[in-house]
């Protein structure tokens, strides 16, 4: 991944490779010119203006490599930050394709650290850290080159002694580091972890009195992670000494050696200044050897992280080619599904279903709590797959349509409908961004949630979600279920839905509101006769006029028939109803 971006982003790492080919060049002739400089002063052989003109010409290098120096950094990290934007939507996309089964076994915080840290520290990696790692390489054997054969190759190699010392230190820390970087980004990760479910939690956490508790266990993770960054920085901050301790050693052989030389006449005060000059210009070397070990040793380690997410297979293949079938029969046949890590001797959630919804028509699925009524929506949204058994639309088994078929064609409002943060408008044309104001407030008037919308502070321009008012959960169903009507009926650009799934959309609004939306969806049937509605409900009321109405029991279907039909069998249907009746009554008395 990042050997394919270099070559083809190669021209911004060509174009700032050889400006710093030019910085290094001119590094290493500075020190050259100043040893010329000072042997002709020595010797008497340089004033005036000849001096100010060596002079003028050392600064203008100098200013030189102070703007190539600028120009590198700035082609480079516009190359650097385009790898981190294009990693991100690498993983964003990576993210949306993958299916419900994988996302079950994922912590949110972990996913937004890659996004957000870890993503940053592969950007530093190739971006920083490659390129201070040629340029520290190349500088380096410049001046060795300059040291050793321009001028005197008994004072290099003397000068250089300490320097093995020091890889073998560097080769130890960096096995060190890559240890600690990975701890510190992995509790990273469990602190955003941690903010992410304290803040989605964060009235359960007041109302439960766990604010102390919760106060405590994220000061331990804050102190954790703080404590695995500071390790990471400990074995960082190495570098520096082992540099420092080295570099001084070689100044000491340098000034011991090159001066026994110049006091025998084998090399001249000029050299020897070049030659200290020389070795101070190893430090940027050195020390950007070491910064750049820290940065890939760190890089390597988000790296190790972000990749297994990126390569992870998709647990949802979306390969069907067919095309939209014309009648809309949705059919289950000895539908059966386990989910993944339940125990052996556990009852499937569904065993053996058969249902058909043909179009036009309603279908109530009912029963008791963990029945596997919402299993089925998410078998029919393919949010999983069924071990056994079969949905066919149309006659089509489900996996051979395209994913983007399947779901344009069902609108479907899940029990706890999720409002991003936009007007209320907004959320409700998110299916139909093209929709017209009459359209969303048909739609909304048919949803029964009008009258809400209008006594909000601005109407259908209130602002909702997380960043704006909170609707109760009976507003937020009926903006969902306004939003599934807008997209069977609004043009737009997408193609009108033909099925409506509730599952378990009416839970929250209340009995009277409930008539009225289901009268509506009567009215709308009526008007687009084509068009088929799955209700799952706890309230039978919700189902009484469905055409059929399924019973599931422990994920089988136990009974079948209209409302009438059923409750002449006298089963759990009957029973129920009688129940839901009598409650009823209490309520309204
Ligand atoms: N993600 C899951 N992992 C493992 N088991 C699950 C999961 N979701 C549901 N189940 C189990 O599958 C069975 C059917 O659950 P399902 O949610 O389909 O029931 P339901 O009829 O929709 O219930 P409710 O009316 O309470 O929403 C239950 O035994 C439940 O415990």
């Amino acid at each position: 991944m990042l050997g394919a971006f270099v070559r083809e982003h190669w021209r911004a790492y060509a174009g700032a490779g050889a400006m710093l080919s030019c910085i290094a060049l001119m590094t290493v002739w500075i020190p050259r010119q100043v040893g010329r400089v000072v042997d002709a002063l020595v010797a008497g052989q340089l004033h005036g203006a000849a001096l100010l003109q060596q002079l003028a010409v050392l600064v203008l290098a100098g200013l030189a490599i102070y703007l190539l120096r600028v120009g590198w950094r700035l082609t480079l990290f516009k190359a650097a930050y385009q790898l981190g934007a294009r990693l991100r939507t690498q993983l964003f996309q990576r993210l949306a394709l993958q299916g419900p089964a994988w996302f079950q076994a994922q912590r949110t915080g972990d996913l937004m650290a890659l996004a957000t840290n870890d993503i940053d520290t592969v950007e530093m990696a190739a971006g920083e850290a490659m390129l201070a790692g040629f340029d520290g390489t190349q500088t380096l054997l410049l001046v060795l080159a300059m040291m050793v054969l321009a001028i005197d190759w008994r004072l290099g190699l003397a000068a250089l002694l300490p320097f093995p010392v020091m890889a073998l230190a560097f080769w130890w820390i960096s096995k060190h580091l890559h240890t600690a970087a990975q701890d510190a980004l992995g509790a990273f990760s469990g602190l955003n972890q941690q903010v992410q479910e304290s803040l989605a939690g964060v009235r359960t956490v007041r109302a439960l009195g766990l604010v102390a508790r919760s106060e405590q266990q994220f000061g331990e993770l804050a102190g954790r992670a703080a404590e695995a960054s500071f390790r990471s920085q400990r074995w960082e901050a190495a570098y520096e000494p082992a540099v420092g301790m080295t570099l001084s050693s070689a100044f000491a052989i340098a000034l011991a050696v090159g001066g026994w030389l110049v006091a025998r006449g084998e090399i001249s005060i000029g050299q020897l200044t070049a030659f200290t000059m020389y070795l101070g210009q190893l430090i940027w070397p050195m020390f950007a050897a070491g910064w750049v070990m820290a940065l890939l040793e760190r890089g390597r380690a988000a790296w190790a992280r972000l990749a297994p997410v990126l390569d992870a297979p998709l647990t949802l293949a979306d390969d069907g080619r067919a095309a939209r079938p014309a009648d809309t029969t949705l059919r289950a046949e000895g539908l059966s599904f386990t989910y993944p890590g339940a125990t052996a001797h556990a009852r499937p959630a569904l065993d053996g279903v058969d249902l058909t919804l043909a179009p036009g028509q309603t279908l109530g699925i009912v029963g008791a709590t963990g029945a596997g009524k919402s299993t089925l929506v998410r078998l029919l949204l393919r949010q999983a797959e069924p071990q056994a058994g079969r949905l066919t639309l149309g006659g089509v088994p489900l996996p051979e349509l395209p994913l983007a078929t399947l779901r344009a064609h069902i609108a479907w409002v899940p029990q706890e409908p999720f409002l991003f943060s936009a007007s209320v408008a907004d959320n409700i044309a998110l299916a139909c961004p093209g929709a017209t104001p009459q359209a969303i407030e048909a739609a909304a008037r048919l949803a029964a949630v009008h009258d809400d919308i209008a006594r909000l502070p601005q109407g259908y321009a209130t602002e909702v979600g997380e960043r704006g008012v909170t609707l109760s959960g009976g507003q937020r169903q009926r903006v969902a279920i306004a939003r599934a009507l807008l997209s069977q009926t609004a043009g737009g650009a997408a193609p009108a839905s033909q099925l409506l799934v509730l599952d378990d959309a009416l839970s929250a609004v209340d009995t009277g509101t409930e008539t009225a939306i289901l009268a509506h969806l009567r009215e709308l049937r009526a008007a687009q006769p084509e068009r088929s509605v799955l209700v799952i409900a706890h309230r039978l009321s919700a189902v009484m006029d469905a055409d059929a109405i399924v019973v599931l029991r422990q994920g089988r279907v136990v009974e079948r028939g209209t409302h009438a039909e059923l409750l002449a069998l006298g089963g759990w249907y009957a029973s129920q109803w009688r129940y839901q009746q009598i409650e009823a009554s209490l309520d309204a008395a």
